[in-house]
């Protein structure tokens, strides 16, 4: 079957782990190259790229990322991968280090090209039947839910699943922000031209700076990767133990890019505003949907308050409890711009 278009939308699982690691304090970033190929074979990617420090590993993936800290696993991908194909390889190495899984966290919006996903991605249904065969029999409190919305083809799927004896840090939140549509003159930044010589590291360096990427959070250590003939991909590194990421995919007809970051419900929440809008700037989409995980209130009403004075509107809000994660608040926006190509409203130009 050809493939009608690159799948931008990411599936993305967050494993914890609890135990004692007799080694260091290392944990899971003990397990090694060969064994993370292994993972990642099952899934269908490779690493392109990675950067790390005293709290963390992060990799940039041919469809994405994958960050390892010494109890806790976060993967993303997109494409075509199967990404829960890694559950059962990250156990097998985590045992082997003396680590347990305590809980599971697995999100995913809406696919573009939902016929091209291959097992166990066909469904939404056959990916819980997964995981519930999967996910070992201590993570017993689970719940499954589709967060809907009135935006047709903007959907969040979210599975989790917790051990009842551990339980998660409240204090962490994170944001998954899906946009679709891209204006088309800010994701042309996201083509290499024809006749540039550079390597795909130097190739995101340079799309980082020209989109004001590197502004988005300042300082943070950022690893990129430009690939061919488009698509960007990056992790940053900030505060010691936080990740920022973003990827896109720039192709007329299937344009998407993704956002996400992780923060504490004690940071500054103007400087997480600040953050959201800079990020949703350089891409300007037509229609974008912000995922909170989040045991804060505060977390979530800042994201309209942040996204519509960019020229958005709200269209839906979702709120629902997960066991092992806290609420998950699930919003979706469109431009004003689109609106008004449907007869809603007010044309308004972009400063
Ligand atoms: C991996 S990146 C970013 C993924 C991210 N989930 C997204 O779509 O925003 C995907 C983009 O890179 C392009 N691309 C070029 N070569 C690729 C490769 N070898 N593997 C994956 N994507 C590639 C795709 O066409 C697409 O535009």
């Amino acid at each position: 079957m050809a493939v009608p278009g690159f799948e931008g939308f990411e599936k993305r699982l967050e494993l914890h782990f609890f135990g004692d690691d007799p080694v260091s304090d290392m944990g899971l970033r003990l397990i090694n190259m060969e064994s993370l190929e292994k993972v990642l074979n099952a899934v269908q990617c490779t690493v392109v790229s990675s950067v790390g420090n005293q709290f963390f590993d992060a990799y940039v993936l041919s469809e994405s990322s994958l960050f390892i800290y010494p109890t806790k696993i976060i993967i993303k991908t997109c494409g075509t991968t199967q990404l829960l194909k890694s559950i059962r390889p990250l156990i097998h190495y985590a045992f082997n280090l003396g680590l347990t899984l305590c809980s599971c966290r697995y999100t995913r919006g809406s696919f573009i090209f939902p016929k091209s996903q291959p097992s166990p991605h066909s469904s939404f249904k056959e990916e819980v039947i997964y995981l519930e065969e999967t996910l070992p029999s201590n993570l017993c409190y689970r719940k499954a839910s589709v967060m809907l919305s009135k935006l047709s083809n903007h959907n969040w799927h979210v599975f989790t699943a917790g051990d009842q004896e551990i339980p998660i840090d409240q204090t962490l939140f994170t944001i998954e922000v899906c946009m679709t549509e891209l204006d088309r003159v800010l994701a042309r930044k996201f083509f290499r031209r024809p006749d540039d010589d550079k390597n795909s590291d130097a190739a995101g360096q340079e799309m980082t700076e020209l989109t004001g990427i590197d502004n988005i959070i300042p300082g943070a250590i950022i690893c990129d990767f430009g690939f061919d003939p488009c698509g960007y991909s990056m992790n940053g590194i900030h505060d010691g133990d936080r990740y920022s990421t973003i990827h896109v995919t720039p192709e007329d007809g299937f344009s998407y890019a993704s956002f996400e970051c992780v923060g504490s419900i004690y940071d500054d929440m103007d400087e997480f505003s600040e953050t959201l809008k800079k990020a949703v700037q350089v891409f300007r989409p037509a229609t974008l949907s912000v995922s909170t995980t989040s045991s804060s209130h505060e977390v979530w009403t800042r994201v309209a308050n942040a996204i519509e004075p960019l020229g958005f509107k709200c269209r839906s809000f979702a709120v629902d409890e997960f066991p092992a994660a806290g609420s998950v608040v699930f919003q979706t926006f469109t431009s004003r711009r689109k609106h008004a190509e449907h007869g809603g409203g007010r044309y308004i130009h972009w400063g």
